[in-house]
């Protein structure tokens, strides 16, 4: 096979027993690519049993691979009993004409519905407003005590869920929420990386409890975070409720408008209900924790940085006339160190160690090297933010790097780069802009308690996770 350069391989576990023995020796999966990229170079391979895995960790060669030739790299690589689960339907693992078909779709309703514009972020200032009155209502002596990671993901699912159906969570229907959450989290546990490499079959004839059980959770989730939209169908179906196809209110809305413009046209739709189930579970899966959990590593490094949340605060104080009014994304062209502070938080978070990866079908070429077809290909956003080539002092949370060199924004790329990059990711830059700079605007932030670690506590995890057990302290300004 040509492939860009890697250690040797043996067959059958190709270069498991090297990637093993260098996460355990680096003391976690990014570093251990990132001593890879400095042994190989900037693209290198590795063996996963039959499989060759090819790293690109540098931003050029991602952008030349998968933006300019993106239509080479659309499709997913997925584990057997991933792609068998979702059945080619969604968003996060469908390929083809139905991921084509539901991105655009996607992308389109989020539009109409004003992502990156003023009516989503009237949508996220009310939920913000809301979440702030409980914020003021419970303080004592001017002080409340907020569990942060239970502050985010409450925010950001209730702005996720009501762009979605129309809802958002509060005091009365937070169990819900939690419901919701608990669901999705037992999904992480389910698959261990012996499920994640098993044939199908094998795993059918072998291990019935096992593949039972995958399929019974995954229906679960499915249909719990699909209910209202069900119901909707329903009603549409038997009369009781009109589609507003001219200004659709929430995504469930866009979409019945699409079903109904197709039957409409009597051709056969790739939309059906069994599609939305899985587009609602991906967006949700994909648009919640990885928020909820960014916005908590921010949280983390500025009340580690508190010279950085002043700074911010008089850059804000400065442009909204002394706090007088909101922040608003129209600020985003004048907030230059807020949005340095942004990318330095997003780069920390970084929160795929292991990106998703991609196939080739045909041969290529990636930075000279010749790659065969049949391989699998992705950008290693962890390894290439921390590439001390590239961001000077790597582990230092030093936002003023982005005011030193405009140019190095573009480098962080958290959202991924080309043709399934994220969906969702004006409506998560918009949050964290808004939510980030608005707190920091009419509170005063401290940790309660002990500062809280900023090392990642999954290290030899595919993705990151911050420390989720710190509490801030807000005093209204
Ligand atoms: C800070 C927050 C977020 C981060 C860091 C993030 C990151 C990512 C990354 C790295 C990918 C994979 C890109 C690739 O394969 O190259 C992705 C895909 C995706 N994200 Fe996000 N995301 C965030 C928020 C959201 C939100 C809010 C939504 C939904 C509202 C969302 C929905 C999706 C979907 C559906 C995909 C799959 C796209 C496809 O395969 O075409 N994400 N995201």
């Amino acid at each position: 096979k040509k492939l860009p350069p890697g250690p040797t391989s043996l067959p059958l576990i190709g270069n498991i027993h090297q990637l093993v023995y260098y996460i355990w020796r680096e003391r976690g999966v990014v570093r251990a690519f990132t001593y890879f990229r400095k042994t190989y170079g900037d693209v290198f391979t590795l063996w996963f049993g039959p499989i060759p895995h090819v790293s690109i960790c540098d931003y050029e060669t991602s952008q030349e691979v998968f933006v300019k030739n993106g239509n080479k790299y659309k499709d997913r690589f997925l584990p057997p009993v991933f792609a068998h689960v979702s059945d080619n339907l969604g968003l996060v693992s469908a390929n083809g004409e139905v991921w084509a078909e539901m991105r655009r779709f996607t992308l389109l309703a989020f539009r109409n519905m004003g992502v990156g514009r003023d009516l989503m972020e009237e949508r996220i200032l009310d939920e913000l407003d809301a979440r702030c009155a409980e914020i003021d209502a419970d303080a004592v002596n001017g002080k409340t005590i907020v569990h942060t990671s239970d502050f985010f993901d409450l925010t950001v699912g209730s702005v996720i869920n009501n762009t979605l159906v129309g809802k958002r969570f509060d005091a009365h229907n937070k169990q819900e929420f939690l419901e919701l959450k608990a669901l999705m989290e037992s999904t992480a546990d389910l698959f261990s990386i012996f499920d994640l490499s098993l044939p199908v079959w094998i795993m059918k004839t072998f291990f019935p409890n096992r593949y039972s059980r995958i399929i019974e959770v995954q229906q679960k989730v499915l249909n719990f975070v699909s209910r209202e939209a069900m119901e909707r169908y329903n009603k549409w179906k038997s009369g009781e409720y009109t589609v507003n196809s001219e200004d659709p209110q929430d995504f469930v809305e866009a979409y019945l408008a699409k079903m109904e413009q197709e039957e409409k046209n009597g051709e056969s739709s790739l939309y059906t209900m069994e599609c939305l189930k899985h587009v609602i579970g991906d967006l949700w899966f994909a648009g919640q924790d990885t928020t909820s959990t960014t916005l908590v590593s921010g949280f983390n490094q500025l009340v580690n940085h508190p010279e950085v949340m002043e700074k911010c605060k008089k850059e804000l104080m400065r442009l909204t006339e002394n706090g007088s009014r909101p922040l608003r994304l129209k600020d985003r062209a004048e907030s230059q160190y807020l949005n340095a502070v942004i990318a330095e938080i997003q780069r920390h978070a970084s929160i795929l160690s292991v990106n998703f990866w991609r196939i080739n079908h045909e041969p290529t070429v990636v930075k000279g090297y010749p790659v065969d077809s049949g391989s699998v290909i992705t950008a290693q956003l962890g390894a290439l933010h921390v590439n001390n080539d590239i961001f000077k002092n790597a582990h230092e949370f030093y936002p003023d790097r982005f005011i030193e060199n405009e140019k190095l924004l573009n480098q962080v790329i958290p959202f991924g780069i080309g043709k399934r990059s994220c969906v969702g990711e004006n409506i998560a830059r918009s949050e964290m802009y808004l939510m980030i700079g608005n707190l920091i605007l009419r509170y005063d932030i401290k940790a309660h308690g002990s500062l809280p670690s900023t090392d990642d506590k999954l290290p030899y995890s595919a993705g990151k996770l911050p420390d989720k057990t710190m509490k801030l302290e807000f005093v209204r300004l």
